[in-house]
């Protein structure tokens, strides 16, 4: 395939194998750089590899994102990203499909997600959130958790410097 041809392949989007997790920590290291995304050891990715979805043109990783669960009724959608030369061709609302239909199948009603790309969700169904989405007896729960993740989900103090900015954001399904 020349390199012509493959700017117009089509792409496939599809739940993420082991031999991709290389490229997709490849694919989100310059939005780490520039602190749009929360920087991923590799040992995380691949221990969190079932959550992800990819985004494949030509056999290359063009996008990633990520679906976690945070509690029985509730996601988060996290890592999702899109290479800067795919950007704008609806392969972002592709992967938020897929990992939304992933998230009714688990049996969730609602997903979070906590961003800087506001329109881009807000146009998927997401709206802003200003206070917390759990009771305070679940969210006592949640605290018992050690992932990163969870905490800025909590907006606990150590983890505001990496959220500063971001948008809470929440989408019924
Ligand atoms: C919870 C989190 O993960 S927050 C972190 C979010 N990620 C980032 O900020 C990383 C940097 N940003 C990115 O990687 C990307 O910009 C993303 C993931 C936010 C969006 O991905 P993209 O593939 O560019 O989005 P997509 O193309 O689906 O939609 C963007 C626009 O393209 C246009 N578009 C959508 N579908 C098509 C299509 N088929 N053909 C042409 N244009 C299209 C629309 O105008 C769309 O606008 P809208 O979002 O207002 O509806």
């Amino acid at each position: 395939m020349t390199a012509e041809t493959a700017q117009t392949a089509p792409v496939t989007v599809r739940a993420a194998r082991t031999s991709d997790v290389r490229a997709m920590r490849e694919l989100i290291e310059p939005y780490v750089r520039r602190r749009i995304l929360l920087g991923k050891e590799l040992v995380t990715l691949f221990e969190a590899v079932q959550e992800f979805v990819v985004a494949e043109r030509d056999g290359e990783i063009v996008g990633c994102g990520a679906l976690h669960v945070l509690w029985e009724d509730l996601g988060e959608v996290r890592t999702i990203a899109v290479a800067e030369g795919v950007m704008g061709l609806g392969v972002g609302h592709r992967m938020l499909d897929a990992l939304e239909q992933r998230a009714l199948d688990l049996g969730l009603s609602r997903l979070f997600c906590l961003t800087f790309e506001t329109e881009f969700f807000g146009r998927h169904g997401y709206v802003e959130v200003a206070e917390q989405v759990v009771s305070p007896e679940i969210f006592g729960e949640l605290l018992r958790s050690i992932d990163g993740g969870v905490h800025e989900f909590l907006d606990l103090a150590h983890v505001k410097p990496n959220t500063l900015g971001n948008t809470r954001m929440l989408k019924r399904l």
